[in-house]
């Protein structure tokens, strides 16, 4: 492919991040390589350390119902408290590069040129892009926008100017393009960010927008003014202070029990804000809503009080709430926006007006719904925007005082935006900006708001650039200048990571990452799925090791024989060729006829004479049955697939009322999944990267409902699967593996969560003795994976292999019952685990986890040494009291299978 010659390449791209230098080595290339590969520790809490588990006992919390004289004593202890909070309450901030590995997506085929498909169907999207290469970290370059016609697309910078072209593409791949894909496109990597309307382009404001956005951002950096109160409370003349006065009682009584009151402010906050002196008037959060909140809930939402209120950091009023997915981050964020909307400390006045909330498109809806699920239609007014309801709309009308828009919206709106004001701006999801050059980073930072929120349910962490972009854009400046903090801290706790460092960089960098943590630790909240557990059902985990089908077995032969796997061994693999191969087998393992149907595909291709894929399927159809089609395959073809069906049918026959959530990150999958459904006469309903946003919330509303006749959900992980809540199924059954545990985790998360009312069960399918397996080992075998590095924006697809492990990728295990279990070094044979008898189950056992059972009852990737602690046992043994084992044993080699909350009441 053609090497862009746009200017803002060859000239430096002003949004592009300068890159990082070690000090001390002359060859960038080199100090590339090696700060990829060390091992970026920043901070490391355990979760039971955390401050706001503990802060039941904290005074402060306590002298809640005290009479007013002792709230004096209360102010004055707070700085005890703020030392000592300082240095716990800090939010788990891991920099691990190792499980963020990935490189480039695969490049987007290439027509045969034979496909009939209409050429004047144009779609535009803007994207991110960077130029291809291996490098586990990528840096985006800028935006762009891809305009894609039938089988050709054009890729602009924002000044209009093409930075890539190509023609003859396969209709079908360019026809799948979305939101959040990220993949290879005319020798450049890029990501989707979203859709831009034919108006936007044609109208050439979507160029516009990223230019302006950037400029606001990168020339003329916003810095916090510091002053919470000055957009609601103006009230200087003597008339407006004799009516504040009159309104200084607290709106709910701080003295009832149960009641959650807010810190009241210091000697400090009230000379720096109470010029006007105002009585102090606690803050105390509506009882309505304190009704329902969880202990954690309630310290997250003094968290988000004080650090929005300028209370933590002097003057600072951003605050990331990096609680783990499904904590209810929803829930604290809507007690805070009706607490400040209602209520201030200083003469009762409010301390906001207005607020916007900027979600991913899937979640606009799920806003509203939890606005209307804990404070009714009638205490506040939300606005969402869809094609139908336009931000004017908000604008002219003073009922609204919450405005609830997607990202993508959101710059398509960026002008009436800004004309704005808002007084609180929460972005969920928000570790979308941790990319500061990007442009929906850029229009977020440009808006005037001081209280920003980030929600995030991924860790703060990976890289210490996008960690400085996520504070940088919460509390502008804090960090310096990104030079000043390069100098200051990414440099020096670099270095201090190289294995070639001294004693002294060591220390220097520890000691700069301790500050750093501190220093941030203060607006940044982690808490873990712990904090919830007992409030939560059982949850009963399976990973299913599925005898693979004679057809799947000789195929799998064939491949692993072909030139193009032997190739890659011997370490004569072109660029990506090993992907292919890799990908091959994992649709095999998925079903043959996937297979079948790549093959003849790419037999028809124009490029087959020439390409790695020839190598890789020649002669592999001659293994399918001459009649072989595709579209009749049948479920006995693929291990996984009879697994599949047969469970099915019991939780069908043994639990009527219970729903199942079905997982595949392939849409072709999906397919074959649904078309199971159909031939058994399930209900279902689907949500994959091709569903609308505006009905997914309608498909998720639908299936958790009761009256719902779906029985199940098929999901696609990676389309759309984040934020999600899917109550209404209690069975997950992950039908594929993804490199990244994230991806994983992410859907496992979405039945296990507030307001599931049966026990969960969930299985993660896998096919014995091949890849699949050995994509479940390295997810798992990484020891230090404790640091949760899980990162939903890293696809992993592209991971860089070694031959050795190459080799060990592309190796059938085809006397093993189990590969992963020979590997823990365990004595059982798997006939009968010692101290296990499935008897037992479900009655209550003590988890084998042991010490271990907190960790990994966290969304945190399991590890071998825990797995070795999870009950397991063979296809054969014989006292399987699991009914749904029980099914599906005869197609099953091996079983892991661990209990949390066993003994919870459901
Ligand atoms: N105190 C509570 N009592 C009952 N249900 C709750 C409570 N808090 C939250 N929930 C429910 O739990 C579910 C998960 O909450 P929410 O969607 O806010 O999680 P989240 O932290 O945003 O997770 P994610 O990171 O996956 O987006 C929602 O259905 C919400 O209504
Ligand atoms: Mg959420």
């Amino acid at each position: 492919m053609r090497r862009s010659a746009a200017p803002s390449q060859l000239q430096g791209n002003p949004l592009k991040k300068p890159r990082f230098i070690p000090p001390a080595r002359s060859d960038p290339g080199l100090n590339e390589e090696k700060k990829l590969n060390s091992d970026v520790k920043l901070f490391e809490v355990p979760a039971n350390k955390n401050a706001f588990l503990q802060s039941q006992n904290d005074p402060r919390i306590c002298s809640f119902n005290l009479p007013p004289e002792e709230s004096a004593r209360e102010i004055n202890r707070e700085d005890n408290y703020r030392e000592k909070y300082h240095l716990e309450a800090s939010a788990k901030t891991t920099l691990d590069p190792h499980h963020t590995a990935h490189s480039a997506p695969k490049e987007v085929m290439v027509s045969n040129g034979q496909e009939e498909e209409p050429d004047s169907l144009v779609k535009y999207f803007s994207v991110v892009w960077c130029k291809a290469s291996k490098k586990k970290h990528k840096k985006w370059e800028g935006d762009a926008v891809l305009i894609v016609k039938g089988k050709s697309f054009a890729l602009k910078d924002l000044e209009g100017k093409d930075i890539g072209r190509g023609i003859g593409y396969k209709f079908k791949e360019l026809e799948k393009i979305e939101e959040g894909q990220t993949m290879m496109i005319g020798g450049k990597e890029i990501e989707v960010m979203g859709v831009i309307s034919p108006d936007d382009f044609s109208s050439g404001r979507c160029f516009q927008l990223g230019l302006s956005g950037a400029l606001n951002s990168s020339q003329t950096p916003k810095k916090c003014t510091s002053n919470p109160f000055k957009s609601v409370c103006k009230l200087s003349s003597k008339e407006n202070r004799q009516n504040g006065f009159q309104n200084c009682k607290p709106r709910h009584d701080p003295y009832a029990p149960n009641s959650l009151v807010m810190l009241r402010p210091d000697n400090n906050h009230q000379w720096m804000f109470n010029k006007n002196h105002f009585p102090i008037v606690d803050v105390v959060i509506d009882p309505h809503l304190v009704y329902h909140l969880r202990p954690h809930q309630r310290e997250g939402i003094i968290f988000l009080y004080e650090c929005v209120m300028g209370m933590r950091v002097n003057g600072r009023c951003g605050a990331i709430l990096a609680d783990e997915m499904g904590l209810g981050k929803t829930l604290q964020c809507i007690s805070l926006i009706w607490t400040l909307q209602c209520q201030g400390p200083y003469g009762g006045k409010p301390v906001i007006k207005k607020t916007l909330i900027v979600t991913p498109g899937s979640l606009v809806n799920n806003w509203r719904k939890e606005f209307q699920k804990w404070l009714g239609s009638e205490r506040i007014k939300i606005f969402t925007v869809d094609p139908d309801h336009k931000v004017e709309e908000f604008t002219k009308s003073p009922l609204y005082s919450v405005l609830i828009i997607s990202y993508e919206m959101l710059l398509r709106s960026l002008d009436q935006i800004k004309n704005i004001k808002f007084d609180l701006l929460i972005c969920d999801e928000g570790h979308r900006l941790k990319n500061s050059a990007i442009k929906t980073t850029t229009a977020l930072f440009s808006l005037p708001c001081e209280k920003r929120i980030i929600l995030t349910g991924t860790p703060v962490q990976n890289d210490l650039q996008e960690f400085f972009s996520l504070i940088d854009f919460v509390n502008p400046g804090i960090l310096g200048s990104l030079s000043c903090y390069r100098k200051i801290y990414e440099e020096p706790i670099i270095t201090s990571r190289q294995p070639s460092a001294s004693q002294e960089e060591k220390e220097l960098g520890e000691r700069r990452a301790c500050e750093l943590t501190c220093l941030t630790g203060l607006f940044i909240l982690r808490r873990t799925q712990e904090v919830i557990n007992k409030y939560l059902p059982p949850k009963i985990e399976n990973v299913v090791f599925c005898r693979p089908g004679a057809l799947q077995i000789e195929l799998y032969r064939k491949l692993l024989n072909s030139q193009a796997v032997r190739f890659c061994l011997q370490g004569l693999m072109e660029n990506s060729s090993h992907l292919i191969c890799i990908g091959a087998l994992k649709k095999l393992c998925n079903h043959p006829c996937l297979l079948f149907s790549s093959v003849k595909e790419k037999e028809c291709s124009s490029a087959w004479d020439e390409n790695e894929e020839r190598r890789l399927y020649e002669d592999l159809l001659k293994v399918f049955p001459p009649d072989y089609n595709p579209l009749m395959f049948a479920e006995e073809e693929s291990g996984k697939l009879q697994v599949l069906s047969k469970l099915l049918a019991v939780i069908h026959e043994l639990r009527p009322a219970e729903k199942v959530v079905l997982v595949s990150n392939y849409t072709q999958t999906l397919n074959i999944l649904q078309e199971v459904c159909r031939r058994h006469g399930y209900g279902c309903t689907r949500l994959d990267g091709q569903t609308p946003i505006s009905q997914r919330q309608q498909i998720v509303d639908g299936f958790n409902s009761k009256y719902s006749s779906d029985f199940i959900f098929l999901l696609s992980s990676k389309a759309g699967g984040v934020g999600l809540n899917l109550i209404g199924g209690s069975h997950l059954i992950l039908y594929d593996i993804d490199w990244n545990p994230a991806t994983d985790i992410q859907a496992m998360s979405r039945v296990w969560r507030d307001g599931q009312k049966h026990p969960v069960h969930i299985y993660r399918l896998l096919t014995t003795g091949t890849i699949e397996e050995k994509i479940y080992q390295r997810q798992i075998s990484k020891q230090d994976l404790s640091g949760a590095v899980v990162d939903l924006t890293k696809t992993s697809d592209h991971i860089q292999f070694s031959v050795e492990e190459l080799k060990n990728l592309f190796t059938l295990h085809e006397n093993s019952h189990c590969v992963t279990h020979d590997l823990l070094d365990c004595e059982c044979t798997g006939e009968n685990h010692p101290g296990d008898s499935l008897e037992k189950f479900p009655l209550s056992r003590t988890c084998q986890l042991g010490p271990h059972q907190q960790k990994s009852n966290s969304l945190k990737p399991l590890s071998m040494s825990q797995l070795k602690q999870w009950k397991h046992f063979s296809g054969d043994h014989l006292n399987l009291s699991d009914p749904f084992l029980e099914r599906i044993r005869g197609n099953v080699s091996f079983f892991f299978q661990n209990i949390t909350n066993q003994t919870t009441a459901t």
